[in-house]
């Protein structure tokens, strides 16, 4: 866990947030490879994107569909995945899914399903 979370903040400094300085980064575990993701903001507000997104967007890029494990690291966590991202996060998990919060201070462990109770799928 320590090496992922070195990872994770190892890439901070790439998430580009000067609108909110709320850096996030995040990583998809998916069939045995990592994905990252940093939030990317804009200067109109509602496009910008959050960091578990991007990760899921790499993933689906490099051809992966099963999500095994997520870790969302931001230098003021644990932060919980906001509502959006937890129904993308659902679309290629299920509610078995480990999340894993880290902050610089420890991290805390919950599922997708605690996130998402109830998820809306097809
Ligand atoms: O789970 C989250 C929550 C927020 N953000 C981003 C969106 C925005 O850039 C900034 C503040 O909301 O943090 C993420 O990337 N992931």
């Amino acid at each position: 866990m320590e090496r992922i979370k070195a990872l994770l903040q190892a890439h901070v400094e790439r998430a580009y947030a000067p609108y909110s300085g709320f850096p996030v980064v995040a990583l998809v575990e998916a069939e045995g490879e990592a994905f990252l993701g940093v939030n990317v903001e804009n200067a109109a507000f509602p496009l910008s994107q959050c960091a578990e997104r991007n990760a899921v967007a790499a993933m689906v890029l490099a051809g992966k569909r099963r999500i095994d494990r997520v870790h969302v690291y931001s230098p003021k966590g644990p932060i919980p995945p906001c509502g959006g991202c937890r129904q993308v996060l659902m679309e290629f998990g299920g509610p078995e899914v480990e999340v894993v919060l880290h902050g610089p201070e420890g991290e805390e462990v919950t599922t997708l399903g605690a996130l998402l109770p109830m998820a809306f799928r097809l």
